[in-house]
């Protein structure tokens, strides 16, 4: 047992420690989110549970439905020096609220790319849930090494064609600065490796895995995440490098669907998150939106996930057949006062135009600091077990 005051030391919107008590906090706060429905009896794995997306569809789906269920991320224990990584705490309470409200749910750490943690989870599936209802997959990862081969695939936030530049937001002890920065352009090589590691592949690679054991139920239905966003942003996401691997997600679905399973990707809106917080330009971006709109957060997107998914609510799908849940977000109405406030925004007048703070607030909570109901100064225990399975 190790208890230490915890506090954020780190560079930019990275920090080397994570808070226990904070993060579990917002496990808590995520889970009052959801309003009850009938457990619906189904079984799910989660696929990058332990964060963002993931992790909101995880709680979502057992605090609305009840439902069952194994979840996959990849999280650091923590060490002598330094805690574990956020996800790691976030699960643990996740696995607490789980077995608290009654239900099943183990948690595996380990690379979902690889072919061992594919055996492992597959006989997890057919020991503890008989087979599965649903498969959402929400992975976000700089690289995947490629079992079959060992070959390791590096994925890049590049433009593609032609360089960029974008407007983006940092901070200066707190303050936030407005700055521009330099997108390069990806060769075709990283566009390759980037699908590689953020496309469709290693999701075809679970479906086939579970169909080979026979572990898929009547009724499975299956989706990936996704990401549209504005034409503020498309330069480098959409159009860039992350945005081709998207687009090959997108095919894997239809892929899927022409196979006979039931997949679909699902297009969440921008949400503050470890992935999305990396990428130029869309801190400045969310800020600026949540100051015109306010964000659905992503416990609101995955309960409408989980209505549909279950049945209780009709597919809301766009021409190509991809679920829309960013529809607040690529609003006309939205879109044009966002711009707006993208091509008026200066160094001057920043405080007032984006809700800069409030974004930093949203980075550091990704670390289980600024939460309300905490007190920073005492100190918390540090050494989180794993959760074992319940
Ligand atoms: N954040 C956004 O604004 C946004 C918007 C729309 C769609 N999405 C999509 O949602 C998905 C999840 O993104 P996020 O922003 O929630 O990311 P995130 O960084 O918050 O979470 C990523 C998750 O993936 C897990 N993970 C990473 N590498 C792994 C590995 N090798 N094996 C097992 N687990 C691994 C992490 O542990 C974590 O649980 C992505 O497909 C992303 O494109 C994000």
């Amino acid at each position: 047992m190790t208890e230490r005051v915890v506090k954020p030391v780190g560079r930019g919107f990275l920090f080397l420690d994570s808070h226990p008590a904070g993060c579990a906090r917002v496990v808590r706060e995520m889970a009052a989110e959801v309003e009850r429905r009938t457990p619906a009896r189904r079984t799910a794995l989660v696929i990058g549970s332990s964060s963002g997306y993931g992790l909101a569809t995880t709680i979502a789906g057992l605090a609305r439905y009840g439902i069952d269920g194994i979840g996959i991320c990849f999280e650091k224990a923590p060490t002598a020096r330094r805690t574990a990584t956020a996800g790691w705490y976030r699960t643990a309470e996740t696995a607490a609220l789980a077995a608290e409200l009654g239900r099943s749910w183990t948690f595996v750490n380990a690379d979902a790319f690889a072919d061992t943690t594919k055996d492992e989870v597959l006989d997890l599936v057919a020991e503890q849930l008989g087979g599965i209802d649903h498969l959402v997959y929400s992975v976000a990862a700089p690289r995947r090494t490629d079992p079959r081969t060992g070959e390791t695939y590096q994925s890049v936030l590049k433009a593609i064609g032609a360089e960029h530049t974008t407007k983006s937001l940092a901070f200066d002890d707190g303050a936030p600065v407005l700055q521009e920065v330099g997108i390069e352009v990806a060769t075709d090589d990283e566009i390759a490796q980037t699908v590689k590691v953020m496309g469709g592949e290693d999701w075809t690679r679970w479906i086939t895995a579970l169909q080979d054991r026979d572990l898929l139920k009547p009724g499975f239905n299956t989706v990936a995440l996704t990401y549209i966003g504005s034409e503020l942003t498309g330069p480098l996401y959409r159009q860039g490098s992350i945005g081709a691997s998207k687009a090959d997600l997108e095919q894997t679905a239809l892929k899927l669907a022409a196979d006979g399973v039931t997949a679909m990707t699902s297009v969440n809106g921008a949400a503050v998150t470890q992935a999305s917080s990396a990428i130029p330009g869309i801190g400045l971006y969310v800020s600026l939106l949540h100051k015109v709109t306010g964000l659905q957060t992503p416990v609101e997107q995955s309960i409408a996930l989980w209505d549909q998914l279950t049945g209780a609510s009709p597919f809301d799908l766009d021409d190509e057949g991809r679920i829309r849940l960013d529809r607040w977000e690529l609003n006309d109405d939205v879109q044009s006062a966002v711009r707006a406030q993208w091509e008026s925004v200066t160094q001057a007048n920043i405080a007032e135009v984006a809700d800069a703070a409030w974004f930093l607030t949203e980075v550091r909570r990704l670390y289980g600091f600024d939460v309300p109901g905490v007190n920073y100064d005492a100190e918390t225990e540090v050494d989180v077990n794993w959760p074992a399975t319940s």
